[in-house]
């Protein structure tokens, strides 16, 4: 049985920053559902971009894997020889679920886990590289960085997917996607003061850049096809190819 979050639902006396701890581990699946409008259209996404974007021989990178969704996704729609997937994350919580949610099925495809901090690590031979809402909580003074480091990574018609939380360049717009995203989370059962907690110990962890920065920095970088394919109020997911 999945648990339920309530994490944020009796008022918290010195609340902190939002982090991924053993108690966001364990009800991250109702978490991620109830909050990111589109979420499992983009996991499916992901799998169906698998499918054409993989390529013989390669790696395939899901980056903050949290319990290792996309992973799934992608090793479910893997049709290439040879190829393997590196699921990496830095919180111990999520990896030790992942492994478990992962083993849980059957597949040929080997999967390394791996405990670390994706700002560290060396991306090569890689076909696909997901990002899946995790950016947004990487030092903005470091994406640029890590994004490099996927482009020099991929392979040639290699493809990044990154899918992330936005902030809007127009005020108005942006107060009210960030409303309409509140009444998503208030018509899948979350109260205001979970709401309004939730919001306070995400705003010095979660920094949304808007979607022309994104696609400014992509093109800067050289990926040579960037473009969103898909958005709901304020998250959606990009694609890039090299
Ligand atoms: C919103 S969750 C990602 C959800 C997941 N990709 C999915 O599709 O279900 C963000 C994840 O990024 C991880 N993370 C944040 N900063 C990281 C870093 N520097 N290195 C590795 N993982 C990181 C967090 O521990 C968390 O599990
Ligand atoms: O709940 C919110 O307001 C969010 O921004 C959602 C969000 C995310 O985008 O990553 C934030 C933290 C949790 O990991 C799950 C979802």
């Amino acid at each position: 049985m999945q648990e339920k979050d309530h994490i944020f639902a009796a008022p918290i006396d010195r609340l902190g920053d939002f982090c991924f701890d053993h108690k966001v581990a364990d009800v991250f699946p109702d978490m991620i559902k109830r909050s990111v409008p589109g979420y499992s259209n983009i996991i499916s996404a992901i799998g169906m971009m698998t499918a054409r974007f993989a390529q013989p021989h390669t790696q395939l990178y899901d980056l903050g894997c949290s319990l290792g969704a996309a992973t799934q996704e992608m090793r479910r729609n893997l049709n290439q020889p040879g190829c393997r997937i590196v699921a990496v994350d830095n919180s111990a919580a999520m990896v030790e679920r992942a492994r478990n949610h992962l083993a849980a099925f059957r597949s040929d495809v080997e999967v390394e886990l791996l405990e670390a901090d994706i700002c560290d690590l060396t991306i090569e031979n890689a076909s696909v590289v997901v990002l899946n809402f995790t950016l947004q909580f990487i030092d903005p003074a470091l994406r640029e960085v890590l994004l490099g480091n996927i482009y020099a990574g991929l392979k040639p018609g290699g493809v990044l997917i990154l899918s992330e939380k936005f902030v809007s360049a127009d005020d108005t717009v942006n107060e009210l996607l960030i409303d309409l995203h509140h009444d998503f989370k208030r018509a899948n059962g979350y109260s205001e003061l979970e709401i309004s907690q939730k919001r306070t110990a995400l705003e010095n962890v979660l920094r949304p850049d808007s979607p022309e920065q994104h696609k400014a920095r992509l093109k800067r970088l050289g990926f040579a096809h960037v473009d969103m394919w898909f958005q709901c109020f304020n998250f959606g997911s990009m694609v890039a190819v090299k």
